[in-house]
């Protein structure tokens, strides 16, 4: 793979956290101008806004992403003792490009010479996206209107106009993005017989597997279902539901 500019590509990007249930499975993804990741809580985009930002590895699979990503996190640490402009500069000189204007536009009042931590939640966030916004290749943003009013909110959406950016938003902020929805529902298999469930786990689509008594539920991605339970008929499960 090479040469993709202002692009992440996820190459069959598998997660689960230590031995639980996968997260993601098998996530293929090409990001060009605005992207929006939906899916209900939990479904995983944290966890992939994480990985194409490069602080969190995959389980499995390939990441690339572009020299200068800029990322936001879901909660930015409230313990900062640096101030906003020392972290700015600090961020600056890091990436090699400056803040520009961007706290002036979202409107922040703070201190920028007070420690972070005595910030207020929006003014919080506003340097957070101060400094990711600096990145000339790509942005990752998790839920990046968390604690902004109303003029600064409009202000993002117009700041990310022209960009390239993978963005998780609850709110609806970003309409007219390509959207990437990771919820995509599931089929629930309840079996009983499991003589080896790990056989099941490594089953493609499946996205967890957990024993319940004398059975065990199986949650799959729906276009594998009928993969999955026909591997569990050949592997002498019997079947209780599927639903
Ligand atoms: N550090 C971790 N250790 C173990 N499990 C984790 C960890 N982080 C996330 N998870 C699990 O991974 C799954 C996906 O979480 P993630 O935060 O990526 O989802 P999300 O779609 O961003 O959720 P939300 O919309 O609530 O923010 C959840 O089941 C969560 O409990």
């Amino acid at each position: 793979m090479g040469g993709y500019l202002g692009v992440v590509l996820l190459d069959q990007v598998s997660k689960r956290y230590g031995r639980g249930p996968w997260v993601l499975r098998d996530l293929t993804l090409e990001v060009s101008g605005l992207t929006v990741l939906s899916g209900a809580n939990g479904t995983g985009k944290s966890t992939l806004l994480k990985i194409a930002a490069g602080v969190l590895r995959p389980t499995s699979g390939g990441v690339e992403r572009p020299a200068s990503v800029g990322y936001v996190p879901e909660r930015f640490p409230s313990d900062v003792k640096m101030s906003a402009s020392s972290y700015l500069a600090h961020m600056g000189r890091v990436r090699g490009a400056e803040a520009g204007d961007v706290l002036e536009r979202l409107g922040f009042v703070g201190s920028t010479t007070a420690p972070m931590s005595e910030l207020s939640k929006g003014n919080t966030q506003k340097v957070a996206l101060a400094q990711a916004l600096a990145a000339s290749d790509l942005l990752v943003l998790d839920e990046p209107w968390t604690g902004l009013d109303a003029s600064a909110s409009a202000e993002l959406v117009s700041l990310l106009e022209g960009r390239t950016a993978l963005v998780s938003d609850h709110e609806g902020h970003l309409a007219s993005a390509t959207r990437v929805d990771l919820a995509g529902g599931h089929v629930t298999i309840e079996l009983s017989r499991v003589a080896a469930p790990d056989a099941l786990e490594v089953l493609e689509g499946v996205r967890s597997v957990q024993a319940r008594g004398s059975s065990v539920r199986v949650v799959v991605a729906p276009e594998r279902s009928d993969q999955v339970l026909a591997e569990a008929l050949r592997l002498g499960c019997s079947v209780r539901s599927v639903r």
